[in-house]
C-alpha cells in the first residue's frame, strides 16, 4: 500500500499522504457517553414524560446518530502534501497530461461577465509545459448572451497581453482584479522597466473593462461585426440553436503570444426539453471538449472562481501521476475558499472548520467530496468507467469492443465523439491533441442539442448526474461507487478562490439550494446505502456521505427540538428535568461539552471566539430556514405540487479595490452600509425563524408574567425551559434585531404577518391541550 500511495519507486515522489494526528479522539467519546446517558435517561422516564418527553427523545436520538456519523467521517484525517518541482525529473514533459478547462455562466445579470472573463484570463495565464497545446478553455453559457460571448473576445485580445505579461513577471495572482488591486512594491526586480510595463498593462485591462461594461445587447447585435454576433440575432434565452464559437484558436496564433484556445458554448435550448441546469451543462462541456480536444483531464469551475495559484494544473498533475494506480485519482478536488472575506465570518459561509475537520478526515477514507469547482477529473471517471478497465484491449487492433449499438445507447450516436470516447477508455494516455480544432465546429454542434442525450445514459451512468441540484455531490458519488477514489488538494497559496455570498437572502438561498438537493439525493435510487449494497461505495464512504446528507433532515429535527420549549412553557410541561433534580446534570453537561469541543475546532483552526458563536448561530438560523425549507421543498417535489429550481447566486460586481462592493442599488442605505449586518427580502425562506423569534419571545413573556403573578407553586415553568429559550433567543438575534429594523435591515411586512399566522396557529394549538 505505501509503495502505491507513494508512487513513482526510485524516482522522486511527486506526492505524499500525510496523516494528521488527532487530538479531539477523548472529546468525541465524552460527548457520546453523555449522549448515551441522556437517551437512557429519556427511555427510563418514558412513562411519566408526555408528548414532548417522547419528541425530545426522537431529537436527541437523531444528534447522536448524526455525532457518530461524524465520528466516522472525521475519523483518521490526512493531508496531501504535492512537489511539483519533481516534475520535470522524471523525464519528458510529454508525460503531463492535457486538461480541458470548463467554466460555466448562467446569467450576465446575476453573475456579470467581468467575473467569468477574470476566471477565464487566470486560467489561460496558468504556468504549464507547452500550455498552449496542453490546455484548452471551454466557457459555457446558459444564458446566451452575445454580452458574455462579446466580453469573452475581448478578454481573448487582452489576453495577448496578459499572458505573456504574467510569465514574464512571474504574477502570483493572474485574475486581473485581484492583481491590480494592488500596486507592486518599490523596488522590485525588474525596475521601472516592469513599472512601466505594469502600468501599461493596468491601463489595457481597464479599458478592457470599460469595454466590456459600457457593451449593450442591441447596439451589438445592430452594429457590432454583424457577421461574429450573427447566431445571437433573434434568439432567446430559452430557445435557440447550439451555438459554438472559437474565440481564440491558438494554432493561428503567432509565436510569442501563444495560450490556450478559447471556446464558447451554448448547448441548444427548446422548452419541450428539461435542462437540467448546471449539470446538463457539463455534460455538454465534456461531449463538445472531447470532439475538440480531447484531453484525458478536464478542470471545471465556476464563473466566479479564478485560479488563485498559477501552478495549480502542476500541483494536479502531482497527483494524477504520482500514484500506481490510477484509481486514487477519479478526481483531484481543491477545497473552496472565498477571498476578500468579512471578518468573523458573520454569515457563516467560510466553511473553513467544516473543510479542515470532515475535508481532512474524508480524504482519509479517499472520499473527497467533489464541490462542483476547482476539481480536475479524469474523463474515463466522467465516462462512467472502472479504474483499471480498458475497453479496446481485448480485441488488439480494434479499439470497439462495446458493440456499437450498446455504445450508442450509452454515449449518443456522433461518430466524432464515439472516435475519442473509445480513445480516452481504452486507456492509451496521452491522447494526442487535435490538431485542427476549426473543423470540429459543426461534430461539436451536434453534440450540443437537446435531443443528443435523449436514449442515451448521460445524466445516469455517463457523466454529470441530474435528479439533485447539488449534481456536483451526487456525481462525485457515483464516481466513487464505482470503485474511483479521490484526493483533496491543498496547495499554498490555495490552488482557487472565489467571492462569498454576503446578505441573509444570497446565503439562505444558496443553503436552500445545497439542502434541496442533498435530500434529493437521500431520497433517489442514487441514495449511498444503496451504491453500498449494490455498488462499489465502501462502508465508511457511504457513512460519511450520510453524514453530509443529514444537514437538511436536521432541519426537521431541529424544528421540532426548537419547538419543545415554547411548547412546554405554554402548556407548562417540562422536556428537560426541573432543577434542581439530580439528571439536570446531563444535558447541562452534554450542552457545555458539546459546545466547548465545538469552540475548540474553531480555536484550532486560527479562528476566534467571535467567529465561532457567528458560525454557531448561523447553523440554527439556516437549519430552521434554509435546510428546512429545502426539506418541505423535496417533500412537495415528491408530491408532485412544486419544482425545485436551481436559483443561481449572484455574484458581486467586482470592483478594482479588489474586494466585492456592497450592493449598490438603494442609495438611502449607503451611509451605514454595514456588510456584516444580516440583511432581509420577502422570500419565504425567512418565516420559519421570524416565527420562532416572535414565538421565544411571547413564550418568555407567558412565563415570566405567570412567574411574577400567577398563584399555583406548581405552575412555575421548569428554569431548563426557561433557559433554551432565552439560548434560542440568542442565536436568533440577527431576526430579533430584524423584527424592529428599518429598509433591508428589517424583516418585512409581509413575513412578518405569515410569521405571527402560525405563532398564532401554535399557541391555537398549545392551548387546546
Ligand atoms: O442553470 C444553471 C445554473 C447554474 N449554472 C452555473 O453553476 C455555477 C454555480 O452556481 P452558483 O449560483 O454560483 O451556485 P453556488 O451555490 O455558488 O455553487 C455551488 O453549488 C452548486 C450546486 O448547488 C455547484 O454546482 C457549484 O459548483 C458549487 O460551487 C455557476 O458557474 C453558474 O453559472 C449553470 O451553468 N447553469
Ligand atoms: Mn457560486
Amino acid at each position: 500500500m505505501a509503495a502505491a500511495v507513494v508512487g513513482g519507486g526510485m524516482r522522486r515522489k511527486l506526492q505524499e499522504r500525510v496523516p494528521l494526528r488527532r487530538t479531539a479522539l477523548l472529546a468525541d467519546f465524552v460527548v457520546l457517553f453523555l449522549f448515551v446517558a441522556l437517551l437512557a435517561r429519556r427511555v427510563a422516564g418514558l412513562d411519566g414524560g408526555g408528548a414532548a418527553w417522547r419528541v425530545a427523545l426522537a431529537c436527541e436520538a437523531w444528534f447522536a446518530f448524526v455525532w457518530l456519523l461524524n465520528m466516522n467521517a472525521k475519523w483518521n484525517p490526512v493531508r496531501f502534501d504535492t512537489y511539483p518541482e519533481n516534475l520535470a525529473e522524471r523525464g519528458s514533459i510529454d508525460e503531463l497530461l492535457a486538461v480541458d478547462m470548463f467554466v460555466t455562466t448562467a446569467d450576465p445579470v446575476l453573475e456579470p461577465p467581468m467575473v467569468t472573463v477574470n476566471t477565464v484570463l487566470s486560467l489561460l495565464a496558468v504556468d504549464y509545459p507547452a500550455a498552449d497545446e496542453k490546455l484548452a478553455c471551454y466557457v459555457h453559457d446558459d444564458a446566451c448572451s452575445p454580452l458574455t460571448c462579446y466580453a469573452l473576445r475581448e478578454a481573448a485580445s487582452f489576453a495577448r497581453l496578459w499572458v505573456p505579461f504574467c510569465r514574464r513577471h512571474g504574477v502570483a495572482v493572474r485574475a486581473p482584479f485581484r492583481y491590480f488591486s494592488s500596486t507592486p512594491e518599490l523596488g522590485t526586480a525588474g525596475g521601472n522597466e516592469f513599472l512601466d510595463d505594469w502600468a501599461f498593462i493596468k491601463r489595457e485591462y481597464e479599458k478592457l473593462v470599460r469595454r466590456v461594461e459600457d457593451a449593450d445587447e442591441s447596439t451589438l447585435l445592430r452594429q457590432g461585426d454583424g457577421e461574429f454576433f450573427a447566431e445571437f440575432m433573434d434568439v432567446e434565452r430559452t430557445n435557440h440553436p447550439a451555438i459554438v464559437k472559437i474565440l481564440w484558436d491558438n494554432s493561428k496564433s503567432r509565436a510569442g503570444e501563444r495560450f490556450p484556445h478559447l471556446i464558447y458554448v451554448s448547448r441548444e435550448k427548446s422548452p419541450s426539453h428539461h435542462h437540467y441546469y448546471k449539470a446538463g451543462a457539463m455534460n455538454v462541456l465534456a461531449r463538445v471538449s472531447a470532439v475538440m480536444t480531447n484531453a484525458p483531464i478536464t478542470l471545471n469551475v465556476d464563473c466566479d472562481m479564478f485560479a488563485n495559484n498559477p501552478q495549480v494544473v502542476l500541483h494536479a498533475m502531482c497527483v494524477l501521476l504520482g500514484f500506481d494506480d490510477e484509481i486514487y485519482s477519479g478526481f483531484v478536488q481543491a477545497p473552496r475558499k472565498l477571498y476578500g472575506t468579512l471578518k468573523d465570518d458573520p454569515f457563516g459561509t467560510q466553511q473553513e472548520v467544516i473543510y479542515k475537520t470532515l475535508g481532512s478526515g474524508m480524504a482519509g477514507i479517499w472520499c473527497t467530496f467533489y464541490n462542483g469547482s476547482g476539481c480536475f477529473h479524469r474523463r474515463k471517471a466522467i465516462y462512467g468507467a472502472t479504474p483499471n478497465s480498458s475497453i479496446g484491449a481485448r480485441r488488439e487492433g480494434t479499439t470497439d469492443s462495446l458493440p456499437p449499438k450498446e455504445f450508442e445507447n450509452k454515449f449518443g450516436s456522433s461518430e466524432e465523439l464515439k472516435e475519442s470516447i473509445t480513445s480516452i477508455l481504452s486507456g492509451n494516455l496521452p491522447v494526442e491533441p487535435i490538431v485542427d480544432i476549426s473543423c470540429r465546429v459543426e461534430a461539436a454542434k451536434e453534440v450540443a442539442t437537446c435531443k443528443y442525450e435523449s436514449g442515451t445514459r448521460w445524466g445516469r451512468e455517463v457523466g454529470w448526474v441530474y435528479g439533485s441540484m447539488t449534481e456536483d455531490i451526487l456525481t462525485g458519488q457515483r464516481i466513487h461507487a464505482a470503485g474511483w477514489r479521490s484526493v483533496l488538494l491543498e496547495t499554498e497559496p490555495p490552488a482557487f478562490m472565489c467571492a462569498a455570498p454576503i446578505g441573509g437572502p444570497a446565503c439562505l438561498t444558496q443553503f436552500k439550494r445545497w439542502a434541496t438537493g442533498l435530500f434529493e439525493i437521500i431520497i433517489s435510487r442514487n441514495n449511498p446505502i444503496l451504491m453500498t449494497v449494490f455498488r462499489r461505495l465502501r462502508l465508511r464512504q457511504c457513512l460519511s456521505y450520510l453524514s453530509i446528507y443529514a444537514w437538511p433532515v436536521r432541519g426537521f429535527i431541529e424544528l421540532c427540538y426548537a419547538l419543545l420549549p415554547p411548547y412546554c412553557i405554554l402548556t407548562n410541561q417540562s422536556f428537560l428535568p426541573k432543577a434542581p433534580q439530580d439528571v439536570f446534570g446531563i444535558p447541562l453537561a452534554l450542552f457545555l461539552t458539546y459546545n466547548t469541543y465545538s469552540y475548540m475546532e474553531y480555536k484550532k483552526c486560527g479562528l476566534s471566539v467571535h467567529a465561532w458563536w457567528n458560525n454557531h448561530k448561523m447553523q440554527r438560523i439556516t437549519s430552521a430556514s434554509a435546510w428546512l425549507l429545502g426539506f418541505l421543498t423535496v417533500l412537495l417535489k415528491t408530491v408532485g405540487l412544486s419544482e425545485a429550481v436551481f436559483e443561481v447566486t449572484p455574484k458581486e460586481k467586482i470592483t478594482s479595490d479588489g474586494n466585492g462592493g456592497g450592493n449598490d442599488d438603494d442609495d438611502d442605505d449607503k451611509v451605514d452600509l454595514d456588510l456584516g449586518r444580516f440583511t432581509f427580502d420577502a422570500s419565504p425562506v425567512f418565516i420559519p425563524v421570524t416565527a420562532l423569534a416572535m414565538l421565544n419571545i411571547l413564550a418568555v413573556a407567558a412565563g415570566a408574567w405567570r412567574a411574577c403573578f400567577g398563584t399555583a407553586q406548581d405552575d412555575l415553568p421548569g428554569v431548563s425551559e426557561f433557559m433554551a429559550c432565552g439560548w434560542m433567543l440568542l442565536c436568533f438575534l440577527p431576526f430579533v434585531r430584524g423584527l424592529v429594523g428599518k429598509g433591508r435591515y428589517g424583516i418585512p411586512w409581509s413575513v412578518k404577518l405569515k410569521a405571527s399566522l402560525l405563532v398564532a396557529m401554535f399557541v391555537l394549538l398549545c392551548r387546546g391541550k
